[in-house]
């Protein structure tokens, strides 16, 4: 038999019994239980598309806390367990840290961030600098930038009596295009060029947007402009990001070239180069970091502020216990950290009661696998129910109240005392810019609660404005627009961060 006959007879049977065995693979283990498919939709028309996460919340109580569901033609298992998202993306994180593809990522020059490469080489070479620049120790050095902004922020929350989240999140992107670049001439053009950025990508990039290229890709041989919608911005987006992605970065370059560059992950990568040094890698890590970080870190201090207004008795703990530690007359610092636990214990409260990811972001499978006794797809979307484990009764009972306490134990310590919540993900994806967040949100609330009494809002009859606690919607949440009046609770202190802020 020539090797042609024997290629012509032989490639055909292989692939049979692989399908075979595949098949064998999947009738031997069930996929894990779900809600019943309709052909080719599967289950999309059963899903709440505002808030999916709800959604999945009532399907955990039917089937379970690893649950399959099929969205036109995609598989996907919920997860909605901290232990069994451990055991998958933790300890088998070789076939569940890949990321899904989303074709309008391209399209819309935002294939470079970080967060959606597929995992490979690429990634793990991204991770390494991302460690590099964002491990925990990095984080503190950078506390001096965090209580500027924080210190800003309370001077301009002071004595209004206004929605506050144009300044919260305002706050939080400059700290962190202050982090990442430092201190320079185009400080204002790089905030708006990133923060449109960030829109377009809330906006384009979702599973129902990519999927239009995905059937019909001769779509994208048109003109972005007349596909309409937010389609319509791709072509100016892959502009955009071209030039977000170069000038900040060269400005920088520059400083450091004649010795004037501030502290800055940039400056601090450049100085640490070598001739083998990515700059276009750092480039992406850099541009990466706001879209990631901004909205979410945002999110959580936006959420601190109506808890506060919300759960008097809190504020008036928290105030009371940075009195006790540092006193009247000083605002704490990082270093103070770790005398006071119930602010901690605040800041784990915030992110369970909010999660601002509250389905992360989905990891994909590169192998089949199997997990007490299912069958989990090669390709599927694997997505941990960030809320679902949030409103967890057994683990949060009256899970809808904001209580610190559940974070405390008897004596008043942190139950945890490595800052590990489930809001950063897992495994080889896990948030990189984590020490940062909890750092940065930490030194604001800290700053707030030194200097600030937050209430509710009056009407011009002096009625209390109610807040309703309710969050929005999108794949990043915060709570729904509300009103609550700022007013000093201590002059020395406040005197103090103006004369910080060089302000009378
Ligand atoms: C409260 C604030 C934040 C929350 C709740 C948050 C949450 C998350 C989550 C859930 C993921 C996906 C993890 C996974 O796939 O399992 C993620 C990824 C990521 N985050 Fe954060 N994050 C926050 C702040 C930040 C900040 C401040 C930065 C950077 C300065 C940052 C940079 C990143 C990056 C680069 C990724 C992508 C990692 C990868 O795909 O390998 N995040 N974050």
């Amino acid at each position: 038999m020539s090797l042609v006959q024997i290629l012509t007879i032989g490639i055909p049977c292989v692939i049979a019994l692989v399908v075979a065995l595949r098949q064998t693979r999947r009738r031997a283990h069930p996929l894990p239980p779900g809600p019943r498919p309709l052909p080719l939709l599967g289950n999309a028309l059963q899903i709440d598309t505002k808030r999916p996460w709800l959604t999945y919340t009532v399907w955990e109580k039917i089937y379970g806390k690893l649950m399959y569901t099929s969205l036109l033609g995609i598989d996907m298992v919920v997860i909605s367990s901290e232990t069994i998202a451990r055991e998958l993306l933790d300890k088998r994180s070789a076939i569940y840290s890949d990321r899904p593809v989303f074709r309008t990522s391209e399209l819309a020059g935002l294939d470079f961030s970080s967060a959606l490469l597929p995992y490979g080489e690429t990634l793990q070479r991204h991770r390494k600098i991302m460690h590099q620049v964002m491990r925990a120790d990095a984080a503190i050095s950078y506390r001096e930038i965090y209580s500027r902004h924080a210190n800003e922020l309370v001077v301009n929350l002071l004595n209004t009596t206004i929605d506050p989240y144009q300044h919260v999140h305002l706050c939080m992107a400059s700290l962190i295009v202050a982090i990442t670049y430092g201190h320079t001439a185009n400080m204002d053009a790089t905030l708006t060029g990133v923060s449109e950025l960030a829109d377009v990508a809330k906006r384009v990039l979702t599973p129902e947007k990519a999927a239009l290229f995905t059937a019909f890709p001769f779509l994208e041989k048109l003109p972005a402009w007349c596909l309409g919608g937010d389609y319509a911005l791709l072509g100016h987006s892959k502009e955009l990001s071209r030039q977000i992605l170069n000038e900040p970065f060269d400005e920088v370059k520059g400083q450091m070239a004649e010795g004037t560059a501030s502290k800055s992950l940039v400056a601090d990568f450049l100085s640490q180069a070598d001739g083998d040094t990515d700059e276009y890698m750092m480039k992406c890590i850099a541009l990466t970091g706001y879209l990631a970080g901004t909205e979410t870190s945002a999110s959580a201090v936006y959420t601190f502020i109506m808890a506060m207004a919300l759960y008097p008795d809190v504020q008036a703990r928290a105030r009371a216990e940075i009195n006790k530690v540092v006193g009247h007359d000083r605002i704490p610092s990082i270093d103070d950290r770790a005398s006071l636990p119930y602010l901690d214990a605040i800041l784990y409260e915030v992110l369970r009661w909010c999660p601002p990811l509250p389905l992360g972001i989905a990891h994909v499978t590169s192998k089949d696998d199997i997990y007490n006794g299912y069958f989990i797809p090669k390709g599927a979307l694997i997505v941990v129910n960030q809320w679902a484990l949030s409103r967890d009764e057994d683990t949060y009972p009256d899970a809808s109240r904001f209580d610190p306490n559940r974070h405390l134990t008897a004596e008043g310590q942190l139950k945890v005392r490595v800052f590990n919540h489930f809001v950063f993900g897992n495994g080889r994806r896990i948030c990189p810019g984590r020490s940062f967040a909890e750092n940065s949100v930490w030194t604001v609330i800290v700053t707030i609660l030194s200097v600030l009494q937050i209430d509710h809002a009056r009407d011009p009859d002096g009625n209390r404005i109610e807040i309703k606690p309710e969050f929005t919607h999108g794949a990043g949440i915060h709570p729904e627009p509300f009103r609550c009046s700022f007013e000093s609770v201590n002059t020395t202190r406040e005197g103090q961060l103006r004369a910080m802020m060089n302000l009378k």
